[in-house]
């Protein structure tokens, strides 16, 4: 049951395939990489970079998105602090279906808050949920404006625009920290899978 659960007279079904043997049958450990960062410091590039790595390796992955997740399953979510929880829930439990099923899951959201976060993670199995912090500097997103957001949010287009009139909560203790104006993304996506590789989720 959760905070929001409305059913009564529900329970778990238990089955015989488990997660445990899904990773047998697959070779390698489902987990959920966790990408945290303002709009434009790179989530979605080294995001998109590793999971090509990953293919090329033989490992069954998934990658979930903010700007694509809002076209569908959370298209009636905008950007106050409760809709951003509530997508983030969504997608936390996704996430959880998918690692259940096996899947290195890659998510690339700003998840601007560490209450949020925390919440994904506590959705999760233990050590399933491991958090890459996209620390690319306000000032460099800002110079990129990928998508021309920034421009706008500065002209007062956009309200409770991340990191310009809306908050971000940087991790206190992430995983892996990355400043895309620093590293490559070669030298990104190699850290990632030394990461990946030390945590015992990929050989
Ligand atoms: N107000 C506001 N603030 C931040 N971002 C905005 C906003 N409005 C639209 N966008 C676009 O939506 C993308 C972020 O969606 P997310 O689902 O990742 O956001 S959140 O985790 O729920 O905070 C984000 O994508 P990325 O640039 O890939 O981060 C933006 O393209
Ligand atoms: N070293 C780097 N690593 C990742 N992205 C980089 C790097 N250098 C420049 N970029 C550019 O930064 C932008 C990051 O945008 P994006 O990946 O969409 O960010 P986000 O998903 O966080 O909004 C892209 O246009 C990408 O080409």
């Amino acid at each position: 049951m959760t905070e929001l659960s409305k059913a009564t007279h529900i329970q778990w079904q238990q089955y015989q395939i488990d997660a445990a043997a899904r990773a047998r049958l697959k070779g390698h450990q489902s987990t959920v990489l966790w990408f945290t960062g303002l709009s434009g410091s790179g989530k979605s590039t080294v995001a998109n970079a590793l999971e090509q790595e990953l293919l090329a390796r033989g490992v069954h992955t998934y990658l979930l998105d903010g700007d694509n997740v809002r076209h569908g399953l959370c298209a009636d979510l905008g950007f106050s602090e409760a809709d951003r929880r509530e997508n983030l829930r969504r997608v936390g439990a996704v996430a959880g279906l998918m690692v259940d099923a096996g899947l290195l899951v890659l998510s690339a959201f700003i998840s601007p808050l560490r209450e949020q976060r925390e919440l994904v993670k506590s959705m999760l199995p233990p050590g399933k949920f491991l958090e890459i912090y996209i620390a690319t500097p306000l000032e460099v997103c800002e110079q990129r404006d990928v998508k021309g957001l920034y421009k706008k949010a500065r002209a007062g287009e956009i309200a409770h625009f991340t990191g310009i009139s809306d908050p971000y909560e940087a991790p206190l203790a992430a995983d892996l920290v990355l400043n895309t104006a620093q590293s490559s993304l070669e030298q990104s996506v190699d850290k990632l899978l030394a990461l990946l590789a030390s945590k015992g989720v990929i050989v």
